[in-house]
C-alpha cells in the first residue's frame, strides 16, 4: 500500500499555506492511503508527473496536484511504498523548484538528502575562481578520507573543497544535502573530526543495525532511517494535528541530539542541558519528562518548574500535546518555584512587590539606626544572606561575601544583621513576605518533611537564587534522575549569578549543549547575538569556566531584522502600526504577532496606538497569551515565549540599560557588571523571541548596545 509521508521543510512552510491548501494535502494524503500505486500512477486529479527538461531521467522527484494551480513535489522511489511530500508550491515555482533538486541516501547515516544541485553546481565554479589557493581554504585540514568517514560524498566534497571561510558556506548551506551540510556547520565551526562523529553523526545510527552496505536505490529503507527529518503518519488525527498546529514540528521530528538526551534511560545523577535561544531545551525538558512519567512508579509524582506563570501556561499546553494520557499527566505539578514555595509553606502570607521592600528597607534601617542604604541592605539580604542561608550573626560575621564588590568589614555586620531581623521580623508581623525568603523558609520545611517528588525538571533555570535551588534540591531525593535542569546563562536578565556547582548540583559528565536554533532565522539570530558579542558567559554549572555561543546556528533563512530611529514617541507608534498594518495585510494572524519594550508603559502606549487604528491588541496576561490579538508585553514577561513576527520598540538611550536597574560602580562594582550584562541580555531575549521578522525601533538615541553590537550606525536617522 503506498503511503504519502511528510518531509520536514514543508512542514516549516505549514503556517503560510492557506486552508484550502492544507485541506488539499489532508485530502491527497487520503488518496495516497486509499489506492494502489498503479491507480496513483493513473488517478486524473492527482496527475502524478515525471519532470521532463531535467538532467537526470531516473531521478525519483515527481510533481502532484494538491488544489487549483498548487501543486506539490514528492520524492517518488519507483517500486517503493513510501512517497515524501517534499513542498508545496504555486505550479510554475513547483516545476521550477522541483527541476534543481536531486535526491539521494547518504551512505554513512542512511538517510534521504536533498539538494539543490542546479545552485550548487552554479555557485561551485563562480567560487572556485575566486579562491586562494587550496590550503588556505576552509577545509583544507579536513584529509577527503575523513570527509567521507562522516558521510560527505564526492559532489559535496567538490563543492565544499572550493569555500574559503564561513560566510561562504553560509552561501552554500541552504542548497546541500541536510546531513552533510550539518558535519560540514561543525567542522567550520571548530569541532575535531571526532566530536562530529560522536555527537553529530554517529546519532544517526543511534538504532540502525548498520551492517548490510547502503542500497544507494532502496529510497524505502532509507526514507524509515531518516526519523528526523520525514514523518511517517498513519491516521488521519494525527495528520489533522501535524497541519492544525503546524508551530509543533518539534513533536514530530526530534533531532538526534534531543532525542539523545531526552530519551537516555537514566542519568546517575542531576543532568543539565543547556545552549542559545531557540535551541529546543523546553522542547526537550518536556520531551524528558514523558520519558520520566514512562517509567514512573506507583505513588510517585514529576514537578515541572520554570519561571513565569506565562510559560506555566506554554508548558501545560506542551506537554498535553505530548502525553496524550490526561491521568498520566496529572501525575506532573507544572507551576513556577514561588508558587511551589508558596504551597508547601500553605501560606496566606501576601508577597511585597519591589517598592514595598525599599519602604521596608528604609523604615528597618531607621529603627535600628544602620546606615546601609535600601538598595545596599536588600542586596545584602538576597545576594549574601539568603544565598549563603547564614542563620547566625556569627556565621554572618565570618562568611566570606565573595562575588561582592563591596567590602564591608565585620565590625559593621552586626548592624546590618540587626536590620535584616528588624526587616523580617516586621514582615511576619504584618502577615506579609519576599517570595525568596518564602523559598528558603519551604527548603526548610520540605527538609523536616521530607521530599514530594521523584523527579524535578526545571526550565529556564540561568535566572534561579541560591534559596531557590535549595528548595528543587530538597524537593527530591538526591538519587538518579532527581534533576534533569535546562537553561542558557546568555539569557540571564535579572541580578542573579549562580552556578550549579555552588548550590552543590553536580551535573559533571551529565550536560549537553545544544547549537542548531530551530526558531529563528539565521539573519535575525546573527544580527542578535552581535548584541552578546565579546562578553564572558559564567557557565551555568561552574562559574569558573565560560559558555559560549561556539556553533550557535540556524538553517532557517529570511530577512534580516528591520530598524527604525523616530524623532517624537508618536512618530514610533505610528511607524510600529504601519509596521504591524504590512504585516497583517501579508497573511500574518494578529496573535503571531508580539511587541515587546522594556517599560509597562511603552506596552500601553501600543496597544492604544494599535486599538485606535483598529487592530486588535492585548496585553499579557498571567498565564494567558491573548487569542485573536498582538500580544503585548513587557522584556521580562517575553522571557521563554515566541512570535512569528516580534517588535522591539522603545529601544533608546536611557531605557536599555535602565539606570535605576543598575547598581553603581561605587555602590558594589560587580554587582553593576552584572547588572550591565542583565540589561544587555534583556535585550537579546527580545529580540530572539522572532521566528521569521523581527523589528527594532527607538526614539532618539539608540541604545547604546545596538551602537556596541554595530548593528546601527551613530549616523542612522
Ligand atoms: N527538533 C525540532 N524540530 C523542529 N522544531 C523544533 C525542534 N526543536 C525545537 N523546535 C522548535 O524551536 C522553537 C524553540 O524551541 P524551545 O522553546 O524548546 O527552545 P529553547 O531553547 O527553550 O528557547 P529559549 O531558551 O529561547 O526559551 C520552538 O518553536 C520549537 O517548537
Amino acid at each position: 500500500m503506498p503511503h504519502l509521508a511528510f518531509d520536514i521543510a514543508f512542514c516549516a512552510q505549514l503556517n503560510k499555506l492557506q486552508p484550502t491548501v492544507r485541506q488539499g494535502v489532508f485530502d491527497t494524503w487520503e488518496k495516497f492511503e486509499q489506492l494502489t500505486h498503479d491507480q496513483l500512477r493513473k488517478d486524473k486529479g492527482l496527475r502524478l508527473e515525471a519532470l521532463t527538461g531535467g538532467k537526470d531521467r531516473n531521478s525519483p522527484i515527481r510533481t502532484i496536484r494538491i488544489s487549483q494551480g498548487v501543486r506539490g513535489v514528492v520524492l517518488a522511489p519507483e517500486g517503493g511504498d513510501t512517497y515524501v511530500l517534499l513542498r508545496v508550491m504555486t505550479h510554475d515555482k513547483a516545476i521550477a523548484w522541483a527541476l534543481k533538486q536531486k535526491a539521494s541516501i547518504n551512505t554513512v547515516t542512511r538517510a534521504v538528502e536533498i539538494r539543490d544541485m542546479a545552485t550548487l553546481e552554479q555557485l561551485a565554479p563562480a567560487y572556485e575562481r575566486i579562491a586562494p589557493s587550496p590550503e588556505r581554504r576552509l577545509f583544507a585540514k579536513f584529509s577527503d578520507g575523513d570527509l567521507a568517514a562522516l558521510g560527505v560524498d564526492a559532489t559535496t566534497l567538490r563543492q565544499a573543497r572550493v569555500l574559503t571561510d564561513v560566510e561562504q558556506l553560509e552561501v552554500f548551506a541552504p542548497h546541500f544535502p541536510q546531513d552533510q551540510r550539518e558535519v560540514l556547520e561543525y567542522l567550520a565551526a571548530g569541532f575535531t573530526v571526532e566530536e562530529v562523529w560522536r555527537d553529530v553523526v554517529s546519532l544517526h545510527l543511534a538504532d540502525q543495525a548498520a551492517v548490510q552496505p547502503v542500497d544507494p536505490a532502496d529510497y524505502d529503507t532509507a526514507i524509515r532511517h531518516t526519523r528526523t527529518r520525514i514523518a511517517v503518519v498513519t491516521a488521519s488525527d494525527e495528520l489533522r494535528d501535524i497541519l492544525d498546529k503546524p508551530f509543533e514540528a518539534w513533536r514530530v521530528f526530534l533531532h538526534p541530539s534531543q532525542h539523545k538526551v531526552a530519551y537516555r534511560p537514566s542519568y546517575s545523577g542531576p543532568a543539565q542541558v543547556t545552549g542559545g535561544p531557540g535551541t529546543g531545551k523546553t522542547v526537550v525538558a518536556l520531551h524528558r519528562v514523558r520519558h520520566l512519567l514512562r517509567h514512573l512508579r506507583e505513588g510517585e509524582r514529576v514537578l515541572l518548574t520554570t519561571y513565569t506563570t506565562a510559560l506555566v501556561a506554554a508548558l501545560r499546553n506542551g506537554l498535553a500535546g505530548l502525553v496524550e494520557d490526561e491521568a498520566l499527566r496529572a501525575r506532573v505539578d507544572i507551576m513556577t518555584v514561588d508558587s511551589f514555595a508558596a504551597r508547601v509553606l500553605s501560606t496566606s502570607r501576601r508577597p511585597i512587590h519591589s517598592q514595598e521592600e525599599t519602604a521596608r528597607w528604609e523604615a528597618a534601617a531607621a529603627a535600628t539606626g544602620c546606615n546601609g542604604t535600601p538598595q545596599f541592605l536588600a542586596q545584602e539580604y538576597k545576594h549574601v544572606l539568603l544565598a549563603q542561608d547564614l542563620r547566625t550573626v556569627e556565621a554572618y560575621t565570618a562568611a566570606d561575601r565573595k562575588g561582592r564588590g563591596s567590602a564591608l568589614p565585620a565590625s559593621s555586620r552586626a548592624a546590618v544583621w540587626r536590620t535584616v531581623h528588624e526587616f523580617t521580623e516586621k514582615l511576619a508581623a504584618d502577615h506579609l513576605r519576599t517570595y525568596l525568603g518564602t523559598c528558603s523558609e519551604a527548603a526548610d520545611r520540605l527538609r523536616e518533611t521530607g521530599p514530594r517528588y521523584r523527579h524535578v525538571v526545571v526550565d529556564e533555570a540561568q535566572d534561579l537564587h541560591p534559596a531557590q535551588w535549595r528548595l528543587l534540591r530538597a524537593a527530591a531525593p538526591e538519587r538518579p534522575d532527581d534533576l534533569f535542569i535546562a537553561g542558557d546563562p546568555h539569557q540571564r536578565i535579572y541580578d542573579c549569578k549562580v552556578s550549579l556547582k555552588s548550590v552543590g548540583v553536580k551535573v559533571a559528565g551529565r550536560s549537553t549543549r545544544m547549537r542548531k536554533n530551530y526558531r529563528s532565522t539565521h539573519e535575525i539570530l546573527s544580527w542578535s547575538t552581535a548584541l552578546l558579542h565579546g562578553r564572558p558567559f559564567d557557565d551555568l554549572a561552574d562559574d569558573s569556566r565560560h559558555d559560549t555561543l561556539l556553533g550557535y546556528r540556524s538553517s532557517l533563512r529570511g530577512n534580516g531584522p528591520e530598524v527604525h530611529r523616530a524623532d517624537t514617541s508618536e512618530a514610533e507608534m505610528a511607524a510600529l502600526t504601519a509596521r504591524v498594518r504590512t504585516w497583517l495585510a501579508n497573511g500574518v494572524q494578529p496573535s503571531d504577532i508580539g511587541i515587546t519594550a522594556r517599560f509597562k508603559k511603552n506596552g500601553d502606549q501600543a496597544v492604544e496606538a494599535l486599538r485606535a487604528a483598529g487592530i486588535p491588541a492585548a496585553r499579557l496576561r498571567g498565564d494567558t497569551s491573548p487569542a485573536d490579538a498582538v500580544n503585548v508585553g513587557t522584556m521580562h514577561a517575553f522571557k521563554g515565549l515566541e512570535y512569528r513576527y516580534v517588535a522591539v520598540i522603545g529601544v533608546h538611550e536611557g531605557a536599555l540599560p535602565y539606570p535605576r536597574a543598575i547598581t553603581p560602580p561605587e555602590v558594589d562594582s560587580l554587582q553593576h557588571e552584572t547588572d550591565l550584562l542583565a540589561e544587555r541580555c534583556l535585550l537579546f531575549v527580545a529580540c530572539t523571541r522572532a521566528r521569521d521578522g523581527l523589528y527594532v525601533s527607538w526614539t532618539g538615541e539608540p541604545s547604546p548596545f545596538l551602537l556596541e553590537a554595530g548593528v546601527v550606525a551613530p549616523t542612522e536617522r
